[in-house]
């Protein structure tokens, strides 16, 4: 075992790798970067204080250079790159080295490749990481799964890279095998939702309220001094700011409105469906980049289904006051999607996953950071057993002052014809949560008249089926 070296090595030199290498640096690790692109490699040499980071593409020196047992990060994209890499990298590797994927895998390839490797004496993490190119650089949410010693190893580098809230850092052991890809899967999931409840707020501003860019600049920034302060709104407020070249024309005016996605989001709903945890408001994202991608199909059925003329029958600054109440509400929905799915999957993977320290862990560093998170920390802190963050006392109070106002933002939506698709969700949401009985006997009835499939009946025991005819 050497104990000369490089602390820590990176393989994959893009947004994400590079910003994560140097941030790693600035804490005093010593680094050496892996990509396959010489440019990247020349571009981080040149950048970096040579005497403790270094670069190459030359996989061979990189397994060489790193103190043993190695502590590797890989930030390729999720997929065949990151099976390309392991099987370049291990008959390099001897056992009690540790091999981290820190993109964002799909959660039942980390659990193949954890068991792969952990048959060969490597240990193996996949790393949720948050907060893009900038958090990579400063301090992201980090949220690492596979085993308890394995972290134990690389903590102190993490937390020393991490986001800091109260000088406490954004990171912590999530659970077992694929919990942290996991995590960060429905992270991202809660992300599409808050994106596209975002937009549907700034749609129902525009096009129903009449809104400027100015007034819209004026209003997110107001909205994040409070209840709502988060980066999303942030950083909408400074895309309602942003001008072209050209000093007029906002950037966002001219970009096209066709939503790219790479899966994570889709990803959830999925899981969601098969874990059966309801979680409609991520469900409504996807749906909403589904459907943005088929503009021309768009177009061509606004011809034959014209909006009609229609004029909201409410001051601006009523409308202002209401859509900000409907985004807390629906931003609680959300986030209570999310954590419910994380419970349960807890549960079903076996990840052990403490969820007070995922609500935790999410308030610096990542893309969901939100004042909001705090709630919900203390909400699962008071009751790690609470089935859903919107029963919670302090919560549910909150979700009963704004439930007016989402309602008759859906309305508006309904009356001037623009789709509220994933606030309409979050408010159905809430609305079948709360009903203590759903129309669902009647379809019970059908199952067994059409299918034999049985039922049962109130304060009886046993199922039952009915002759119906
Ligand atoms: N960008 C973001 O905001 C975030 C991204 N992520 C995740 O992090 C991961 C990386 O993303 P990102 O940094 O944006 O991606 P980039 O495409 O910017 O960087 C990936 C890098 O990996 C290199 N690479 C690919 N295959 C290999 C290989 N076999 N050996 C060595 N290097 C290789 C690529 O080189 P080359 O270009 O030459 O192929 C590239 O430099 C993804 O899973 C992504 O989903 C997670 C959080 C935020
Ligand atoms: O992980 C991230 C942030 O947390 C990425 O930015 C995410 O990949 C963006 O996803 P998509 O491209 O599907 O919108």
């Amino acid at each position: 075992m050497s104990n000369t070296g490089y602390d820590f090595g990176m393989v994959g030199l893009g947004v994400m790798g590079r910003n994560l290498l140097l941030n790693i640096a600035d804490s005093g690790y010593s680094v050496i970067g892996l990509d396959k692109d010489t440019e990247k490699v020349a571009s981080l040499t040149e950048e970096a204080d040579k005497d403790h980071v270094k670069a190459t593409t030359s996989a061979e020196e990189f397994i060489s250079s790193l103190k043993s047992p190695r502590k590797i990060m890989m930030l390729v994209p999720a997929g065949a790159p990151v099976d390309s890499v392991i099987a370049e990298l291990t008959p390099f590797l001897s056992k009690g080295d540790l091999l981290m994927d820190g993109g964002n895998s799909y959660f039942p390839d980390t659990n193949r490749r954890y068991d792969a490797l952990t048959e060969k004496g490597i240990h193996y993490m996949g790393v949720g990481i948050s907060g893009g190119e900038e958090g990579a650089r400063r301090g992201p949410s980090i949220m690492p799964g596979g085993s308890a010693a394995s972290y134990d190893f690389i903590k102190p580098i993490l937390e020393a890279a991490a986001a800091k809230v109260n000088g406490e850092p954004c990171v912590t052991f999530i659970g077992h095998r694929s919990a942290g890809n996991y995590v960060k899967m429905v992270h991202n999931g809660i992300e599409y939702a808050l994106m596209q409840l975002i937009s549907e707020a700034y749609h129902l501003l525009k096009s129903g309220a009449g809104l400027s860019d100015e007034e819209l600049k004026n209003v997110f920034t107001e909205w994040n001094k409070g209840e709502l302060n988060s980066f999303l709104i942030e950083i909408t407020s400074e895309i309602f700011a942003k001008k072209d070249e050209d000093g007029e024309t906002l950037i966002l005016n001219k970009i096209l409105d066709r939503a790219r996605s790479k899966g994570t989001g889709k990803w959830t709903s999925q899981n969601a469906m098969d874990l059966q945890v309801p979680a409609p408001t991520i469900d409504l994202a996807v749906v909403a980049r589904d459907i943005s991608a088929i503009k021309e199909e768009r177009e061509a059925a606004g011809e034959i289904f014209p909006a009609k003329e229609y004029k909201l029958d409410a001051s601006k600054e009523e409308v202002i006051g209401k859509v900000e109440n409907a985004l807390k509400f629906a931003f609680i929905t959300a986030y209570a999607q999310g954590f419910a799915m994380i419970k349960k999957a807890s549960d079903e993977y076996n990840y052990e996953v403490k969820i007070a320290e995922v609500a935790k862990i999410w308030r610096g560093g990542c893309i969901i950071r939100a004042a909001m998170l705090e709630d919900f920390r203390k909400a699962f802190e008071a009751d790690a057993s609470l089935k859903n963050i919107m029963v919670n006392d302090d919560l549910a109070k909150k979700l009963n002052a704004y439930q007016s106002d989402i309602r008759d933002c859906v309305k508006m939506g309904v009356d001037a014809s623009i789709p509220m698709s994933a606030t309409m969700a979050s408010l159905s949401y809430f609305d079948l949560y709360r009903s203590g009985w759903l129309p669902l006997n009647l379809i019970q009835a059908q199952r067994d008249f059409f299918g034999a499939h049985t039922y049962e009946r109130i304060g009886e025991e046993g199922v039952f089926h009915t002759i119906w005819k």
